[in-house]
């Protein structure tokens, strides 16, 4: 099973039977299985102001994230009965049968795209730090101008890749997409090497040369490079094309090595595709999500370099803390029952280190300051009720 316990889960052992689930939202993709679901914290649901006077009531609490293999959707639905979610909302495509038989309750159905779109504004808007950029090693937090943040490209890499155009809330297109992404990594990655699973992939390309099985330009033009059109020795000329003039097989090579130019060819092609696309369109803005990325650097760096690269440097990549629970995020936010129209901040959580405005009311959000961690990320968030 890979459900990585939530930090939030952890805190929330000891006191959770002193909160109450409002809101669950589940993201069921190709791979994996998101949840988000927000806690309500003890006593929150009405107030009084400054002048003693009754104010709207508002929910205070926290989100809450977690993912599980969607193979192993059992698994998510004990997790979900196991912490009473299935009293709550929804949000999702598939499985919405077995859902039913197993949970006893119906999920409200939202669009892929919608979901993914409101997701990543209300990130971009309400969240802070969420997006950086990641140049030579260095992580980089972008401050995000709420003004003058559209348009811009979102590339959301699951287990496929879709390029989304956003000009606005609920204002998008999508652009293009490519089956080359995750799941191809994944797939191949695991018949390559036999590895048993995605963080063993990963960790496994961390320790890898790809220039064993790459054939880089120096390879081709005898050590040197070709500045005439742009590349240098190092340059890959073509990926997995040491392998054919080798005489090697597979065995040969080691699995360290394999994954990495895996890696790095698809990350290269998806960065490259991706400013294409934005060119196509005049944006100067990228953002990389989906948990293909998994904030490992070396995914980040090279599709920071494909993105550097193409637009000679004009255009940087972006990527998002919260990468790969956009969808659900998305689902959550806006279902209607609680739709963010009802976002309100107020006094009783003054203690949210950051209060933003989303949708034209504020939202107070308490980022925690742990950012190794993908998989423990939460905020508490005041909603009028
Ligand atoms: N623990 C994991 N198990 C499997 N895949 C993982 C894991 N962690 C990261 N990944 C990567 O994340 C990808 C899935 O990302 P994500 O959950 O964002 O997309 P998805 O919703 O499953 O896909 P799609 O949107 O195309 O249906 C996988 O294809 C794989 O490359
Ligand atoms: C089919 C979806 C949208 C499902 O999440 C995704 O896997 C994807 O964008 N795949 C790429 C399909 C394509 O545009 O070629």
């Amino acid at each position: 099973m890979d459900v990585k316990k939530p930090a939030s889960q952890e805190n929330l052992n000891g006191d959770e039977s002193e909160s109450q689930i409002s809101h669950l939202a589940l993201d069921i993709g190709g791979s994996l299985i998101k949840v988000v679901y927000f806690l309500r914290s003890n006593g929150s649901g009405g107030s009084v102001d400054d002048s003693g006077k009754k104010s709207d009531p508002v929910l205070e609490g926290r989100l809450h994230f977690a993912k599980f293999e969607t193979s192993k959707i059992n698994d998510c639905l004990e997790f979900i009965r196991s912490k009473n979610l299935h009293l709550a909302g929804g949000g999702a495509y598939k499985f919405a049968d077995l859902i039913k038989e197993k949970l006893g309750v119906v999920l409200d159905k939202e669009d892929e795209m919608d979901c993914l779109v409101t997701g990543a504004n209300f990130l971009l808007k309400a969240v802070h730090q969420e997006a950086f950029t990641y140049v030579d090693g260095q992580k980089e937090f972008v401050q995000i101008d709420q003004n003058d943040l559209y348009p811009y490209l979102l590339v959301n890499i699951g287990s496929g890749v879709s390029m989304i155009k956003v000009d606005g809330d609920g204002k998008f297109e999508r652009i293009s997409g490519t089956s080359v992404g995750g799941g191809t990594f994944w797939g191949l990655g695991r018949l390559l090497t036999n590895c048993k699973s995605f963080d063993e992939l990963l960790e496994l390309s961390h320790q890898g040369n790809n220039r064993v099985i790459d054939m880089l330009v120096g390879d081709i033009y005898g050590g040197s490079e070709y500045s005439k059109i742009g590349l240098t020795s190092t340059n890959i000329a073509s990926s997995f094309g040491k392998a054919i003039s080798d005489n090697k097989e597979l065995k040969d090579y080691k699995p360290e090595d394999v994954a990495r130019s895996l890696l790095r060819m698809i990350s290269n092609n998806i960065g490259q595709i991706s400013y294409l696309n934005a060119l196509r369109f005049g944006l100067k803005r990228i953002f990389f999500a989906g948990f293909f990325i998994r904030g490992h650097a070396y995914t980040m760096d090279t599709i920071s370099v494909a993105v550097s690269f193409w637009s000679k440097g004009d255009a940087k990549a972006m990527f998002l803390r919260h990468e790969g629970f956009l969808g659900a995020l998305g689902a959550f936010v806006s279902y209607e029952n609680h739709g963010l129209g009802g976002l309100k901040t107020h006094q009783s959580v003054q203690q949210f280190a950051v209060s933003k405005t989303y949708a034209g009311k504020k939202i107070c959000c308490l980022v925690n300051e742990d950012l190794n961690d993908n998989e423990s990320i939460d905020f508490g968030v005041a909603f009028a009720a």
